[in-house]
């Protein structure tokens, strides 16, 4: 998916909302325990009830490795599903990935080409010969990690190097990279206060944005800051949307959920 068309998509839907399909078998609904697949019955769910208010789906690949091959191949009927009945809908492989050069290619083809994933999450710290490889891959997205949501972000992140802190040159050092142009950049919700510097450095990017709800990132704020000319926000929440309810009526509490954000980024949206 091009850029333009997430952009087209999030005029359309009024909604700039990702939401993280976090799947975790001892917080999802009793009943579903009973089926096959009770990872992809339980996405299918959120994914039918909740598509037409959010413009991006992010499963962090860790709540599916954790479950060995069958939590892969649920992961892969996800994917599959989404693509086949969604395909406007951007996809985010939330697998936080970079090596050296030949690996990185590995996992860009596990990601862009086995799953067709339109983007993957990728580290920064080995460097350019690390991420390029990603940013190779036509019409895909590296969504670099920029200024993270947890509490360790302070550890090296905003650690000045030569002056300038660590997350700033991250930004600046990566725009001179090969194919630059598919770069996106994590920001957590919780870091609000950072966003106005971003923004200097990297005016038009898009942002992937993970921290609202669970975590405690406040929407308003990050939109007050964060948000560029044509939007440049993918604001992501995982738990605070698909545990809304662990009975019956899962999906549509987490609908409910999905829609009190959506309503939130329309009325940002007209301002
Ligand atoms: O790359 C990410 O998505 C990410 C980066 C970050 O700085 N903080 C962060 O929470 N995430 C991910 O975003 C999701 C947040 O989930 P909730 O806190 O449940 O909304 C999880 O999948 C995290 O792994």
């Amino acid at each position: 998916m091009t850029t333009q068309q997430l952009i087209t998509q999030i005029h359309k839907k009024k909604s700039f909302l990702c939401i993280g399909l976090d799947v975790d078998l001892n917080k999802i609904p009793h009943h579903l325990l009973e089926l096959e697949d009770p990872i992809f019955e339980f996405n299918k769910a959120i994914i039918d009830a909740t598509h037409h208010l959010c413009v991006a789906y992010k499963p962090n690949t860790a709540f599916y490795e954790a479950y060995g091959i069958k939590g892969w191949q649920s992961l892969e009927k996800t994917i599959h599903y989404l693509n086949q009945n969604h395909p406007e809908i951007f996809t985010i492989a939330d697998a936080k990935r970079g090596d050296i050069g030949n690996t990185s290619t590995m996992y860009a083809k596990a990601f862009f080409e086995d799953l067709a994933f339109d983007s993957v999450t990728v580290a920064p710290y080995m460097g350019k010969d690390s991420v390029e490889p990603f940013l190779a891959f036509k019409e895909k997205h590296t969504i670099l990690l920029a200024l993270t949501s947890n509490a360790g972000a302070f550890d090296f992140q905003t650690k000045a190097l030569d002056g300038k802190e660590l997350y700033k040159l991250v930004l600046e050092t990566s725009k001179n990279y090969k194919n630059s142009e598919n770069l996106m950049y994590v920001v957590g919700a919780t870091k609000a206060e950072y966003f106005a510097d971003i923004r200097k450095i990297v005016p038009n990017s898009f942002l992937l944005v993970p921290g609202v709800g669970a975590q405690g990132g406040n929407l308003q704020e990050v939109c007050k800051y964060g948000m560029s000319d044509h939007v440049g926000l993918l604001i992501n929440s995982s738990r605070g949307i698909i545990y809304a309810s662990n009975e019956t009526n899962f999906a549509d509490a987490a609908a409910h959920k999905a829609k009190e954000l959506q309503h939130q980024m329309e009325v940002i949206l007209k301002r």
